[in-house]
């Protein structure tokens, strides 16, 4: 058994998996919250829906958002009438743009983490990609793999249809990937585009329309590694454990549907609630090991799904101001970007902590 053994460990890295480089991209159309209800009223060609104009003013005010970046603008959705109604069949059209654009937007947000890890593509081993716009074959991890110029022999994982909780997910991958192949070196790339779920607004959902008013794009990579090559390769944080807690019967709570209206999704209004009877327990399983029972002690770097969900685990955590201000700041000028996001957040959260 010893010769069996000895190859397996060799196999193995030895430290834990880090995150070495950190890059992120917007679309170029930046959105100011106080006048983007004017803007969606005005191009969904529904100003005659003027108290449901109020309501959506009000809703964006209350997301506590500034502004956004969009991929959409005027000049798209005119050449894209559906995509402007409330349920009009539109998929393919949607479609057409996002299996072109995510690859894209993905390629600016990667080549920024390799320039920033300073390797070469030929040493990356893994691609790791999530996105939620847009499903299709070969997928957008072989278009992101081709216009990086990546080697053939990378191997492909791509996660289609996760939204936001696969950003933090996807480095649980990652760790498993660098940990158990000795010199594996993964690109994590999140892509966001809201061109499946954008629609014109209908006061009878509620759920559509908050979407309207609180989700941004963006695109996040980060390279993963362990066992950093000293000299070159710089850890930017360590992987030490990561898993994955369901909350029971919570299937109901957030979703996401495709149809030939593209995507629909909803949310539980009781969200924070949900979060924060749970979080707790959560926190004391993953930080047993350490020791660790005060919340205030550690770094944060969360997914901020909304500000409701943020003042509630503050709240109930008892968590210093600070310790969410980084999520804060990300959702304020960027809006809910789903898996990127949480890459945003340790993005800031690098830059403010000296680590
Ligand atoms: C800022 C919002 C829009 C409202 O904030 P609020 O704390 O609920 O504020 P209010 O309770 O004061 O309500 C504001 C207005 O909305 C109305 N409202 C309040 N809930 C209702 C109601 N369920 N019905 C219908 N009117 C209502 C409420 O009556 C009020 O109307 P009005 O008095 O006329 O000003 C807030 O809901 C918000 O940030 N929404 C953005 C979306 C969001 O945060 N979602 C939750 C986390 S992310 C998520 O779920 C992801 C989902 C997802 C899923 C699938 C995917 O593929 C991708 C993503």
């Amino acid at each position: 058994m010893a010769s069996l053994h000895a190859p397996r460990k060799a196999q193995r890295a030895q430290g834990p998996a880090t995150i070495m480089a950190i890059g992120t991209a917007n679309p170029p159309n930046l959105y100011e919250q106080t006048t983007y209800p004017d803007y969606y009223f005005r191009v969904t060609n529904s100003e005659h829906k003027q108290d449901l104009k109020h309501k959506f003013r009000r809703m964006c005010e209350k997301t506590m958002v500034n502004r956004r970046y969009l991929y959409l603008t005027e000049e798209i959705l005119k050449e894209r009438p559906k995509l402007c109604s409330y349920m009009e069949p539109s998929f393919d059209d949607r479609q057409d743009i996002v299996v072109e654009e995510v690859p894209k937007l993905a390629k600016e947000a990667a080549a920024k983490a390799i320039k920033e890890w300073g390797g070469s593509k030929s040493d990356i081993t893994h691609l790791v990609f999530c996105s939620i716009s847009g499903i299709d074959m070969p997928g957008a991890d072989y278009r992101l793999a081709k216009l990086l110029g990546l080697p053939l022999f990378v191997n492909r994982i791509m996660l289609y249809s996760q939204a936001c909780h696969m950003g933090a997910a996807m480095l649980r991958i990652a760790k498993d990937l660098a940990e158990n192949n000795k010199g594996a070196r993964v690109l994590v790339v999140s892509c966001e585009i809201t061109v499946l779920s954008f629609r014109g607004p209908d006061e009878h959902d509620f759920e559509a329309l908050a979407g309207q008013a609180g989700f941004g794009d963006g695109a996040a990579a980060v390279i993963v590694g362990a066992d950093p090559i000293q000299g070159l390769e710089k850890p930017i944080y360590e992987i030490m454990s990561a898993t994955q807690v369901t909350v029971p019967e919570s299937e109901k709570a957030v979703g996401g549907h495709l149809r030939e209206v593209g995507l629909t999704f909803h949310f539980f209004n009781q969200l924070p609630m949900i979060i924060t009877d749970n979080i707790g327990n959560s926190l004391a399983d993953a930080f047993k090991p350490l020791g660790i029972t005060d919340w205030n002690e550690v770094f944060w770097v969360a997914h901020p799904g909304n500000w409701a969900i943020m003042n509630a685990i503050e709240s109930k955590l008892g968590l210093h101001p600070e310790k969410l201000s980084t999520a804060r700041h990300v959702f304020a000028e960027s809006g809910n970007m789903q898996s990127a996001t949480v890459y945003f957040v340790m993005d800031e959260v690098r830059k403010r902590v000296p680590l």
